[in-house]
């Protein structure tokens, strides 16, 4: 409710006027029906002004009609383009464990499917209010014309209303499934997709898969839409048998009272002109309610309201934080005191919990974690980068404590390698300056200048080996020239000597200018490289314990 809200306050003046427009369009055809009934009945003669009249009044319907729904449209498409850059943003801007619950099949339905639906439903309003104003003022066109006859058939269309009203909940209901459901497909899609090698390799997989993911969740989804469209065809036939139930219920009750037969023709032309508008109304009502889930669904995600603004400045005003702050006080980079995080419990399965953690970093320092799978490193990671929030503990960057609304500056002190990075074809520098030459010199260090160009900021190509990726997205992370340098386990996917070069060259050449490292590595070989090694063991940080320690390492389980 509160998006649509929104967007009233946005479109201000331009929906009211397209609006009344609809209105004017809806009176000026009844008004027509009015006089072509006053002209039948006699009542006003038929001259030139009267014929004057009829064109304007057609002129006023299709006036009013093209302006209101050309207006309306636009701002329909206006709203499913705002609504994508702006839930894009939101999606940006809300917390990872937030995004990890909702999923990203979910996340992927609601930008291909919600915002659509929203936007349909939204080029769908003007038609509904020049509907709903030309049935409004036709019943009081029709009391005017005969209040006893008004009251009979506003009785039946009100009963009929209760008994549909019912009919619509359920087809909500229903349709709300079919959205739950296609967050499933979307999840199937994914394996399709994204699980090719694997599928393709065994003829069982695909097999069954297809079977009990695809098929079955399409068929779920095939059954609850047949079973709300069948919602959606009683109401139709519904309301077109009231109509002409209503007009039939008419003649017999105007001819039970008396009244004039010119009075009951009047009343059915007008019934008849109405039964339009009324067949429209249920007809559009699958997309509205289809409008009306989309937006209960983009609001069930819980994403951060959206904000324009991509730098949040700290609680005191200042926009960044410096980064050689404290510096010349001997003040440590970063300062982490009992830190503690949980990975939440899920399907019956137990969390996982990190910490308490100490950890002093100081500037310049090369650090190495070590640890088995599942110890928390790549957490741990996560919290270091500002990504992740701590339920406990508290961090210092250059001396200043970072409250949960600064953790955003923690991560403009840092560049990562993730473990499956993501690349973007785009590099981006300081201040989102990419320094050219220093990318081109990167480019021929890391061994891909005879592979991958680099022409305005851009990579020719990231269509590469893992390797070649991972050499990549270590370009990107360089090119930010940021103090401090994430790695989880960089050098895994790294042939043997490009791993030596990383480590003996690399490493020592970054460390030399002063770059803080903090690298998950196994590579004992290479440990001398770091001033310090630390193991992390079932959520806690400890010095490392040596070459034995680490073969020892249990995995967590
Ligand atoms: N998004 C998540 N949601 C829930 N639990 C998670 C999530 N990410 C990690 N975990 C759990 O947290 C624990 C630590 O994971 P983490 O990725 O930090 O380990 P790691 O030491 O980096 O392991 P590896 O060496 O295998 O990469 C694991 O038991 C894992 O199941």
């Amino acid at each position: 409710m509160s998006l649509v809200l929104s967007l009233l306050r946005r479109f201000r003046w331009r929906i009211p006027v397209a609006m009344l427009l609809g209105a004017g369009g809806a009176v000026s055809g009844l008004a027509l029906v009015a006089v072509i009934n006053a002209l039948v009945a006699g009542t006003l003669p038929f001259d030139t002004q009267r014929l004057g009249l009829m064109a304007a009044l057609l002129v006023a319907v299709f006036a009013c009609g093209f302006l209101s729904q050309s207006m309306l449209t636009s701002l329909g498409h206006r709203v499913v383009s705002d609504m994508r850059v702006e839930t894009v943003k939101r999606i940006m801007d809300t917390g990872l464990e937030r995004l990890d619950a909702i999923g990203a099949p979910a996340l992927y339905a609601t930008l291909a499917k919600d915002i659509v639906a929203v936007g349909q439903a939204f080029n769908r309003l003007p038609l509904l209010f020049a509907n709903a104003i030309m049935l409004l003022s036709g019943f009081c066109y029709l009391a005017w014309l005969s209040f006893p006859l008004f009251a009979f058939s506003a009785g039946l269309i009100g009963a009929a209303a209760a008994v549909a009203y019912r009919w619509v909940l359920r087809m909500r209901a229903l349709m709300m499934e079919v959205r739950a459901t296609d967050d499933r497909l979307m999840e199937t899609y994914r394996g399709a997709i994204e699980g090719r090698h694997e599928l393709a390799l065994n003829g069982w997989r695909r097999q069954i898969f297809h079977r009990e993911d695809v098929a079955r969740t399409a068929e779920h989804a095939r059954v609850t839409e047949t079973h709300a469209d069948r919602y959606w065809a009683l109401s139709l036939s519904w309301t077109s048998m009231l109509v002409l139930g209503v007009m039939a219920g008419i003649f017999v009750a105007g001819t039970m009272l008396g009244l004039p037969a010119a009075n009951i023709a009047a009343f059915v032309l007008v019934l008849m002109f109405l039964r339009m508008p009324l067949n429209e109304l249920v007809g559009t009502l699958p997309i509205l309610l289809a409008g009306n889930v989309a937006l209960a669904r983009v609001e069930a995600l819980r994403l951060e309201q959206y904000r324009a603004h991509f730098h949040a400045p700290l609680a005191d005003g200042t926009p960044k934080l410096p980064a050689d702050r404290a510096a010349s006080a001997g003040t440590p980079l970063m300062e982490l005191r009992g830190i503690v995080f949980e990975h939440p419990a899920a399907n019956g399965e137990k969390g996982f919990r990190l910490g308490p953690v100490d950890l002093t970093i100081e500037r310049g320092e090369t650090v190495f974690i070590v640890g088995g799978n599942g110890s928390g490193k790549s957490t741990l990671m996560s919290i270091l980068a500002g990504l992740r929030k701590p339920a406990g503990g508290s961090i210092r960057l250059s001396g200043r404590q970072i409250t949960d609304a600064e953790r955003h500056c923690l991560r403009e002190q840092v560049s990562a390698v993730f473990s499956s990075p993501f690349l973007f074809e785009r590099l981006v520098g300081p201040g989102g300056q990419l320094d050219e030459a220093l990318a081109q010199a990167f480019l021929r260090r890391l061994r891909l200048s005879g592979k991958v160009s680099i022409q305005d900021s851009r990579l020719s190509d990231i269509q590469l080996s893992q390797g070649q990726r991972k050499r990549l997205a270590l370009l990107s992370a360089l090119v930010e020239q940021r103090p401090v340098l994430l790695l989880d386990e960089w050098a895994a996917d790294q042939d043997p000597v490009f791993r030596r070069f990383f480590y003996e060259e690399l490493l020592p050449e970054l460390r030399a200018q002063g770059r803080t490292i903090i690298a998950i590595s196994h590579d004992d070989r290479f440990f001398h490289v770091a001033d310090r090694v630390l193991q992390c063991d079932a959520g806690t940080l400890s010095p490392w314990g040596g070459r034995e320690a680490v073969r020892n390492a249990q995995t967590v389980l």
